[in-house]
């Protein structure tokens, strides 16, 4: 069963950050400014050492026996120290690529009339507008979304897609083939980097969730005060991240407790471990805090696929990953209960991980 709606919810007035940015306000609205502590640390300079690892796919699909197994070396590498990772030479056509990136684009520049046509409801993630807020209270993210569901439920029904239909249509399916191709085989060669069998991912999730959400950041005239998207860990299996070409540096991931920013390679796509793996590694590999950033004159489009098993799957730590010296760190519940609890609480760091995680003793007291 998909996340049902939790009702009701008081979200009190959300303004559209495109319409505002068209106002070019002086003062950002209280709702968009951060506390103090969870403001973008401009000013502090990256070590410039500290590029997320990359991952040569073709060199898996088909490099000699030497070349694959350095590479799966990297991906268990970069799954265990980064939970990111950039992929080149991932075999997906360009032009697909470009395709999404044009749909995603002739979407968010509709007036928002249009758009409005497609408002998610509060309390759930699918259509456009601000997904996660749930109470008036809550500070606002510096972004536009425009979220749905591919598997199990896309609606392909041309009345229902903006713009020029058919083309939202068929480029959403052609995208989202290709990256469900590429998500099953990354995950065979995690299963493999974990010295499992290729098939086991595949095996137990079922017919896999996917989603597919556009994220659009207007320029801000004040970054230094907002968040273009609030810290958060995916509760996807995997996620694929497509940033737009020539967009400003936006996505920053929390790395030994600083914020590191992942510098787009062209045409490559970014790769994250989402709370599911953690959980079915028992830890071994990270689903990694991220947040997005605003820029003051460029705007900034990502395009956002999260694969998770079916529903009705039950999740919990392998066997294989839990021995003496690694306990079992979480418990097992139902992926469906999990997306339940994702959609309907506010992004904040890891904490929606503390759904499954067994405390030990020393934590409770
Ligand atoms: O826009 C980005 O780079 C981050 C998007 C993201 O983390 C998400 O949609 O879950
Ligand atoms: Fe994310």
């Amino acid at each position: 069963m998909a996340p049902e709606p939790i009702h009701p919810i008081r979200v009190g007035h959300i303004d559209d950050v495109q319409e505002l940015r068209k106002s070019k306000p002086s003062i950002i609205p209280e709702r968009f400014v951060r506390d103090m502590t969870e403001r973008p640390t401009l000013a502090t300079p990256m070590p410039c050492s500290t590029d997320i690892p990359t991952i040569n796919f073709s060199k898996l699909v088909k490099g000699t026996k030497d070349e694959i197994k350095t590479e799966i070396s990297q991906l268990a590498h970069a799954s265990e120290n980064w939970g990111f990772f950039q992929v080149v030479n991932h075999g997906i056509d360009l032009s697909i690529l470009e395709s999404i990136e044009k749909v995603a684009k002739e979407f968010f520049i509709l007036p928002l009339e249009e758009k409005k046509k497609y408002a998610l409801a509060p309390g759930t993630v699918q259509g456009y507008g601000q997904a996660f807020v749930l109470s008036e209270d809550q500070k606002l993210d510096w972004c536009n979304m425009f979220a749905l569901g591919v598997v199990p439920n896309f609606i392909r029904s041309p009345m229902l897609w903006p713009t020029n239909p058919e083309n939202f249509s068929e480029s959403v399916e052609v995208y989202s083939t290709e990256v469900r191709k590429l998500c099953q085989n990354l995950l065979k060669y995690i299963a493999m980097s974990l010295g499992l069998n290729g098939d086991v991912f595949e095996n137990m999730f079922g017919e896999a969730v996917q989603a597919l959400r556009m994220n659009y950041y207007p320029p801000c005239p004040r970054p230094d005060l907002v968040l273009g998207l609030s810290p958060h860990s995916d509760g996807s299996a995997l996620t694929v991240l497509q940033q737009g070409k020539g967009n400003s540096v936006g996505l920053q991931i929390l790395k030994d407790d600083r914020w590191v920013p992942v510098k787009p390679i062209p045409n490559a796509l970014v790769i994250n471990i989402g709370d599911t793996i953690e959980v079915l590694t028992n830890g071994k590999y990270k689903s990694v805090e991220h947040r997005a950033v605003t820029h003051k004159e460029k705007d900034r489009l990502s395009i956002v696929t999260f694969y998770a098993p079916s529903y009705e799957i039950e999740v919990g730590p392998m066997a294989e990953l839990v021995d003496e010296n690694n306990p079992c760190k979480y418990r097992r519940y139902n992926h469906g209960e999990y997306s339940k609890h994702y959609v309907t609480n506010k992004l904040q760091g890891k904490k929606t991980l503390e759904f499954a995680r067994i405390r030990t003793k020393s934590q409770t007291t």
